[in-house]
């Protein structure tokens, strides 16, 4: 099978921040850089030339070092769901510099045998592919040893030695109680020597509010440089997510419009159509705005928002998603509609459950399961504008997007009524797609107005190109020391000071949440919040792909 993966494509910039132009072939081209992870950056964007670069560079490029990608945590639920499968799909797509190695640590006393029976389930590796995943599962070993004894990371140390000198990853794919012993002791027992780097990827949760947050990141301050340190946000790793940006700076169109004269209401959302099941421990003591709200939507928010960077480097895009976020003040009571999902009697199967149900749960929890919270951003451009940040378990529909809902038409000269909003919305998932809703003449005879659309469906429009795995591209970017789709420690520094005073609130107030039944749209309040934040919904539209419209004589 040809790599499907041929579409993933990378430009390499110098890390002194604007492109390089080494006399590329057209005037102000970016011409791809050595593929030396400690002097460059990367980015994604498309050409089929450029990735039969890259895989030369890979292949012939040589700079001495070996890589060593160590998996903190690998007799976990992450490590086996994704951690090993994206590296996998790194590598047999030889994404991957030469001579990588692959570290899995962790406490139990397992083999790599039983590391590699439990990550292949989700491997999705392919018939012709057995050679291959040998070839791979040769590149790994397992250390086992405690988080908090220093002599077992000499060990891990003394294994990532027998490598040779080499750039070195650790992936913390760790529960917070372990984040502070474990990444002291790599501190102290297994950084990089001499010209060789150290990078740390951290997964969330990156604290539970804006005191441990900060906490948590003085500690990792005192550790490492933030160049050596990346927060996994994964939604920053999504096509669609990665594509606000390029939506927004390559189009003449938007930039005029993106503005309060024109924006009545953004809707940022994401939905999920099963409960906890059985991950209710985890849940419960952080509740959706910990787990999906802070950090996935605040996140795209920041894109949605942010004025344009003076370049695509990692530094001048957080600098202005940092400057949204501190214009952001903390949401007002009336603002924020809190849900818990409840059993729904007619439903099938774990629809009968509610959250309460789930035996993990503590009994009487009043955890929101659901929460729907407008914001607003206090600068020049955004005054007034609500952002309207929704999420949910046990919803009726997997769906996460930004819908951008415009201001009405000033001076109307339809029918009353008849002209509808426009609105563009950006669908991260499932089916990637952009759709600008729009009024156009009904086709034929009469002057009537209906509601059509601009679509830009990936499905049809790429079809057959294989979108990268989020974590993926995020993996790929911490080889190549790209922090663009990393959060920084004053964004989420920020981030927490917007949502803490209402967490805090939940925590010592314990406010009932509404009970919405599973496989809904969740409380009909989060609607009413909505219509009071200016978005409108008429339920007028109809998508009606590949159909043509009746001839209207
Ligand atoms: N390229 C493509 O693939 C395209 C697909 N389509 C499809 O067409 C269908 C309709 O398009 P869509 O953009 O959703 O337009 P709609 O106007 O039908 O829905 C707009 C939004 O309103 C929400 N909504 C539903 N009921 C209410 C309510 N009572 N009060 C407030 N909000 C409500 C919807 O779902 P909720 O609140 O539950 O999230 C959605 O977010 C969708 O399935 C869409 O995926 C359309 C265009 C292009
Ligand atoms: O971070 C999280 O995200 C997942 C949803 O991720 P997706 O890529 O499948 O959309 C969510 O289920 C989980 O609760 C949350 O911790």
């Amino acid at each position: 099978m040809e790599h499907e993966s041929k579409k993933v494509h990378l430009v390499l910039q110098s890390q002194g921040n604007r492109p390089q132009t080494n006399g590329g072939s057209h005037p102000g081209q970016t011409e791809p850089a050595k593929m030396d992870s400690s002097t460059v950056v990367a980015r994604a964007v498309s050409s089929e030339e450029f990735i039969a670069k890259l895989r030369d560079e890979v292949e012939h490029g040589g700079h001495g070092a070996s890589h060593v990608f160590v998996i903190l945590g690998a007799s976990g639920d992450l490590a086996k769901k994704k951690i090993y499968p994206t590296l996998w799909w790194l590598f047999k797509d030889g994404l991957l510099p030469a001579h990588t190695y692959f570290i899995g640590y962790a406490r139990s006393n397992l083999t790599m045998e039983q590391i590699r029976e439990k990550s292949l389930p989700y491997m999705k590796v392919q018939k012709n592919e057995e050679e291959k995943v040998e070839e791979f599962f040769k590149l790994n070993t397992y250390v086992s040893g405690k988080y908090d004894v220093k002599d077992d990371f000499i060990r891990l140390n003394e294994a990532i030695e027998k490598k040779g000198k080499s750039n070195r990853l650790f992936y913390m794919a760790l529960p917070p109680s372990v984040f502070e012993s474990v990444t002291l002791n790599v501190k102290n027992c297994c950084m990089a020597q001499g010209d060789k780097w150290t990078r740390i990827v951290v997964e969330k949760p990156f604290g539970k509010d804006l005191d441990s947050s900060n906490q948590l990141s003085n500690h990792l301050a005192s550790l490492f440089k933030e160049e050596e340190l990346y927060r996994i946000d994964h939604y920053l790793g999504k096509e669609m997510v990665q594509n606000l940006m390029v939506l927004r700076f390559g189009n003449r169109i938007y930039g005029p419009i993106w503005n309060r004269d024109n924006i009545a209401s953004v809707v940022i959302s994401f939905k999920e159509p099963f409960g906890t099941q059985g991950r209710g421990g985890y849940f419960d003591e952080f509740g959706i705005l910990r787990d999906v709200m802070q950090n996935h939507l605040l996140q795209i928010l920041t894109l949605v928002a942010m004025e344009k960077p003076p370049s695509t480097d990692a530094e001048d895009i957080r600098n202005e998603k940092v400057k949204v976020l501190k214009s952001i003040p903390p949401p007002s009571q009336e603002n924020v509609v809190l849900g818990q999902y409840v059993g729904n009697p007619d439903g099938s199967g774990d629809e009968k459950e509610g959250y309460l149900d789930d035996p993990t749960v503590p009994k009487g929890s009043v955890t929101p399961t659901f929460a729907t919270v407008a914001l607003f951003v206090k600068n020049e451009r955004w005054d007034g504008v609500p952002f309207i940040l929704r999420c949910g378990k046990a919803l009726n529909e997997r769906k996460a997007e930004v819908r951008i809902q415009f201001k009405d038409v000033a001076g109307d000269i339809f029918r009353e009524g008849e002209v509808k909003r426009n609105e563009l919305v950006i669908r991260v998932q499932p089916s990637e797609a952009i759709y600008m809703k729009m009024m156009a003449k009904t086709p034929g005879m009469s002057i009537d107005c209906e509601e059509s659309e601009l679509d830009l469906t990936y499905g049809s429009r790429y079809r057959g190109v294989k979108m990268p795995d989020a974590y993926e591209r995020l993996i790929l970017d911490v080889f190549m020391g790209s922090q663009i789709h990393f959060v920084r420690s004053d964004e989420l520094s920020e981030a927490w000071r917007i949502f803490t005073p209402l967490l805090h609130h939940i925590d010592q107030e314990k406010p009932k949440p509404i009970p919405y039944k599973y496989g809904s749209r969740g409380p009909a309040e989060s609607d009413e919040l909505l219509q009071r934040n200016d978005f409108q919904y008429t339920g007028s539209y109809k998508w009606r792909p590949g159909v043509a419209a009746k001839p209207n004589l």
